[in-house]
């Protein structure tokens, strides 16, 4: 992501620090917090019955599969409502990632953001860097700001870290950090795999575009708030990456995804990865896979964190939808150079919906 790179964010201030002062009920909240769509959209917490699917990567990669298959199709295509419009976000147990990789992680994340904001601001983004502790995507003093602070970090390849801001405090930081790296590594190959599989599309056909693996791990602590309903986690927003894994590292919920206009909470069992589609992986796959956007909202009396582990393909590409995809013939989406695709995301010309849809053809 090293073109992202060369693109900062304007500094706003710390919200944890912000969260303090005005954490009554009636307190006065910053009018570039106040968000009226909190409260204005419809929530439900029940989809039709049904939540959002639970795969068992376990069952998935035994000789015995095809049941899990199954289930797996019918489930994303239930999510789906259209027939080429399978799989945007589901949840992944058994995935083999070591329980204590990933509790080593939370504990040093949680330990991290409660240390005091001087500790925290030896690691602030530069301003023409993304990575840092800091806020994300902040691009005029007019903007409305999410009630959030985030530590990104590049996690891969090895050379691309910048060590500046990956944090010495809590001590273990960094060993768990590379640790969860190496551990997931293998993980989004493999469900690339399958998933080209599940399409028909040969299980290599994706793997190529994600071969080097660039990684970024982006750290979100969303502060309480009593007016909850006021202010915005993380606007909407769908991921401009390949694919997504979201750890949630403290057990409370916050997660809501966009379903037929109404957003949906999405509850994370303890122990799995929320995996999100990305445009990219949108238009690679022609429309098979849908990017699907999202939102982060706040609890009014408990902290949140997440982590969000961002795969990018290779930097140099093309992002066009793979011959493998295209059996009928009918291409869905134009060309862009992933550079440009990012730089789109990076500096909010274009919203999600309509990064995708400059690209669509009739
Ligand atoms: O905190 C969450 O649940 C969502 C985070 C997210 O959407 C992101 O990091 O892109
Ligand atoms: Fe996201």
């Amino acid at each position: 992501m090293a073109g992202a790179r060369a693109i900062g964010s304007l500094p706003v201030p710390n919200v944890q620090e912000l969260a303090k002062t005005c954490n009554g009920p009636d307190e006065h909240i910053p009018e570039r917090y106040i968000r009226p769509e909190a409260s204005s959209e419809e929530v439900i917490s029940n989809y039709h019955g049904e939540a959002i699917p639970i795969i068992d990567l376990n069952k998935l990669l035994s000789p015995q599969s095809s049941e899990e298959c199954v289930k797996l199709r019918s489930a994303c295509q239930y999510w789906g409502f259209f027939q080429h419009y399978l799989w945007n976000k589901l949840q992944l147990i058994n995935h083999g990632v070591p329980d204590e990789v990933i509790a080593n992680l939370k504990r040093d994340i949680v330990d991290f953001f409660s240390q005091p904001l001087d500790a925290k601001k030896e690691y602030t983004q530069l301003p023409n860097s993304l990575e840092g502790y800091g806020q994300a995507l902040v691009f005029s003093e007019d903007q409305k700001l999410d009630w959030a602070d985030m530590l990104y970090l590049q996690v891969h390849p090895s050379d691309s870290r910048d060590l500046r801001f990956w944090p010495t405090s809590p001590a273990s930081f960094r060993r768990s950090l590379d640790a969860y790296s190496s551990e997931t590594k293998s993980l989004a190959l493999c469900l690339f795999e399958f998933m080209a599989k599940a399409v028909g599309a040969k299980p290599e056909s994706l793997l190529g575009i994600f071969e080097e693996q660039p990684r970024g791990l982006r750290m979100t602590y969303y502060p309480p708030c009593l007016q909850s309903d006021k202010v915005m986690g993380i606007s909407p927003h769908s991921d401009v990456v390949g694919l997504t894994l979201l750890l949630q590292v403290n057990d409370v919920q916050g997660l809501q995804i966009k379903k037929d206009g109404k957003w949906l909470s999405v509850d994370a069992p303890n122990g799995a990865f929320i995996v999100n589609i990305g445009d990219t992986l949108e238009i690679l796959s022609n429309g098979k896979f849908r990017s699907v956007e999202h939102r982060a909202v706040i609890n009014p009396n408990k902290e949140r964190i997440s982590a969000s582990l961002f795969h990018y393909p290779c930097e140099n590409m093309v992002i066009r939808p793979l011959t493998e995809f295209v059996k009928d013939g009918k291409v869905n989406y134009r060309s862009i150079s992933y550079l440009d695709f990012m730089t789109q995301f990076f500096t909010q010309q274009l919203d999600g919906k309509n990064r995708l849809e400059m690209l669509k053809l009739e």
